[in-house]
């Protein structure tokens, strides 16, 4: 399959004429790690998102595909409460709980010899704690022996059918009314791209309808569905793209994270050990469950979620904004209201000026960084910035130290028939993939630490 973009050639396009590029005839690319927060602004400053590039993605009414800031407020209100730091807090029992499920994969591994696949693992993590975090359903991923290889199918469907829908929007009417069957054998991820969105809009309909999860806590969609919403807010499309906003967007970018940062650390015997010292601090024994809380005041475990979450990228495409009223200023151009504006994560994150040796996963940098006062943590992109900024950062943070911290505590790990190349980011569908496939990690697990 031809690749979306290929992301050397993005850095070689933009790197010849840097900073200021007009990339398409309606959107300028500042290349300026210090001019992110110009773009990407938040409070008063008015930014809107392209209502034909949200489009792409088929998400109406959702918080994530609204156009105008007062939609975007009124919609995202109603989810935001629930990513609060202290409502994942409130919900680290249920990360704790999958994590348990994790670890008995590892454990029966160790005991067959046989490889674990790590991505398919830590998607099927993210994606079963959204699931019921969202909608109170066990989605099972991790019930499975081998993990479910196809968690991401959906995802990958969206992103690179969202692709070929922006050309060609008429394309998404189309796949909507042929029979399930037939879209099967033409494209499998646009089939479970249309299976999970109606598993999602089935689930969303039936709380709309007055049915109760009984779970408790009592799960987001079953909130903010009640009949104590207000009326306007209780629409099934908007509704349901919520929700599936929330399961996309709660699956592959943690899972990646977790997995470049499982290939560092199974590669690194050094800094593997420096992270299980520093955890037996608030982890005596591998069994212990520490707090999300207690494992943030750790500063190495601290470096490397950074690093994770610095190399794996997130969002690799371009995210653009446009200030409907205000003529952005950068150097001696003007650009006039209504630009789409943009600038690429993946550039600042790894900008060398910021992060030396930027390809480096370096855990330490932040530490250095600290004991000279520079604040690294202003240039983390990853989860954009402003008002339109990650929804879900929080639980995604909570799920990145507590699953680190019990994969270094507990176990020991070899790399198995994985490379590099399985988790180079070279091709940009929305996230980012390696050259062919998923990005894949396969490990053995060599040792079952006792104390
Ligand atoms: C490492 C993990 C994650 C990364 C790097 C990430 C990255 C991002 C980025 C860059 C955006 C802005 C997209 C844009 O410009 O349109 C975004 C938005 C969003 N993310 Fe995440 N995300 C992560 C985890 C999560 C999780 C766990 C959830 C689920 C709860 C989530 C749900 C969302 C939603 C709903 C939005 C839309 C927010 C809005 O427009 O108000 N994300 N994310």
């Amino acid at each position: 399959m031809a690749s979306r973009t290929s992301r050397s050639k993005a850095e070689h396009a933009t790197a010849a004429i840097r900073p200021i590029v007009r990339v398409t005839p309606h959107e300028v690319h500042i290349k300026d790690s210090n001019y992110y927060d110009e773009i990407y602004a938040s409070g008063k400053r008015r930014r809107e998102k392209d209502a034909i590039l949200v489009a792409q993605f088929d998400l109406k009414g959702s918080a994530f595909s609204s156009v105008t800031p007062e939609e975007h407020r009124q919609k995202r209100s109603n989810l935001e409460k629930h990513f609060s730091k202290q409502s994942v807090t409130n919900m680290e029992h249920l990360i704790h709980e999958n994590i348990d499920k994790l670890d008995q994969h590892f454990k029966r591994a160790y005991e067959s010899h046989k490889a674990v696949t790590l991505d398919a693992g830590f998607a099927g993590l993210t994606s079963d704690v959204i699931h019921k975090y969202a909608y109170g359903i066990n989605s099972g991923n991790l019930d499975h022996e081998e993990f479910n290889e196809k968690v991401r199918d959906g995802i990958n469907g969206l992103f690179k059918f969202g692709h070929i829908s922006y050309f060609f929007p008429i394309i998404q009417t189309v796949m909507k009314s042929l029979p399930l069957e037939w879209l099967e054998k033409i494209d499998p991820f646009v089939y479970a791209l249309r299976i999970s969105k109606e598993n999602v809009t089935h689930q969303t309909k039936e709380f709309l309808g007055g049915k109760s999860s009984n779970s408790k806590p009592r799960p987001i969609m079953e909130i903010i569905t009640g009949s104590d919403m207000p009326e306007h807010l209780r629409q099934l499309e908007g509704l349901s793209n919520d929700g599936f906003s929330l399961v996309l967007g709660g699956t592959e970018t943690t899972a990646r994270a977790l997995t470049i940062a499982a290939f560092r650390l199974i590669s690194n015997e050094n800094m593997r050990k420096k992270l299980r010292e520093e955890l037996r601090t608030v982890m005596p024994t591998p069994d212990s469950r520490p707090t999300w809380s207690q494992l943030e005041q750790l500063p190495y475990l601290s470096g490397v979620v950074s690093e994770a979450l610095r190399l794996s990228t997130g969002i690799a495409s371009r995210s653009p904004r446009i200030a409907p009223t205000e003529a952005l200023l950068y150097k001696d151009y003007t650009i006039p209201p209504g630009t789409r504006v943009s600038q690429t994560n993946y550039f600042v994150l790894t900008d060398p000026e910021i992060f030396p040796d930027p390809h480096a996963f370096d855990p330490d940098r932040w530490l250095r960084a600290a004991a000279k006062g520079e604040r690294l943590d202003r240039f983390m992109v990853q989860f954009s910035k402003g008002t339109r900024n990650c929804l879900g950062m929080n639980l995604a943070y909570a799920e990145l130290f507590l699953v680190l911290a019990a994969f270094v505590r507990r176990f020991d790990m070899e790399l198995f028939e994985t490379t590099e190349k399985q988790i180079a980011f070279v091709r940009d569908f929305g996230t980012p993939y390696p050259d062919e496939g998923n990005t894949t990690v396969r490990a053995t697990v060599t040792g079952v630490i006792k104390e």
